[in-house]
């Protein structure tokens, strides 16, 4: 049977490469730099997920509506938000070298996004996207093509191990005619930026 385009998504997510030790030790240097600015850097990457992918605020009911980033940069759920998505990779990175910690956080986030939070997966590829977009610009000397790969690795390990845990829970990829309109424009541009 034909695959559908979420299907092909997730199996490319799937093929993420194995970082080396020399890589998570980057990973672990370069986030140290990033974490001591933990909140601003967080907030950053939030506003511009939810600038450039409006339909992600879809789930927030708190900024659903609100179009000015400014607006954005002063909603505490956001700001939590952003905290707790850099607290949560604050523990992946502090265990990288420890695969069964890894799983066993990014489980918990999948999990709890899939049941709880009715997120549709394909959100996790933009927002790590935007993720290493910010952190390049941000640092541009720390992000060298080499730091770059190592966190295209840190990137897809993330969503692997995400998707795994939607298939542990059952959720079911819609194809694109049944796709929330929102979502499947949202496809699209993931599926543009991925190529590019
Ligand atoms: C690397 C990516 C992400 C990480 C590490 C992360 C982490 C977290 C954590 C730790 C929580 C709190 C625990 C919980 O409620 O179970 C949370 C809550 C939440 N997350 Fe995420 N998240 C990520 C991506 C996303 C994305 C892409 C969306 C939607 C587009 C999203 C939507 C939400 C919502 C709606 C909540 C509940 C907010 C609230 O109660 O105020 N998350 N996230």
């Amino acid at each position: 049977m034909e695959k559908v385009q979420g299907e092909m998504e997730i199996e490319r997510w799937e093929r993420s490469e194995e970082m080396s030790d020399a890589e998570k030790k980057v990973i672990q240097e370069t986030w140290s730099r990033v974490y001591a600015n933990c909140e601003d850097v967080g907030v950053s990457i939030l506003i511009r997920f939810f600038v450039n992918f409006p339909s992600a605020k879809q789930y927030f009911s708190q900024f659903k509506h609100m179009e000015d980033p400014l607006e954005m940069e002063r909603s505490l759920q956001l700001r939590k938000h952003a905290r707790r998505v850099m607290g949560a990779i604050n523990s992946v990175v502090e265990n990288i070298f420890d695969p069964e910690k890894v799983s066993s956080v990014l489980a918990l986030v999948g999990k709890a996004h899939a049941v709880k939070h009715k997120v549709e997966p394909v959100y996790f590829k933009i927002l790590t996207g935007v993720l290493l977009e910010v952190l390049e610009e941000e640092y541009p000397n720390e992000f060298t093509p080499e730091v770059q790969r190592a966190w295209a690795k840190m990137k897809s390990l993330i969503c692997t191990h995400v998707t795994a845990a939607y298939k542990e829970v059952g959720w079911v990829q819609y194809p694109n005619s049944t796709m929330n309109p929102q979502v499947a424009a949202a496809v699209a541009a993931a599926a543009g930026a991925a190529a590019k």
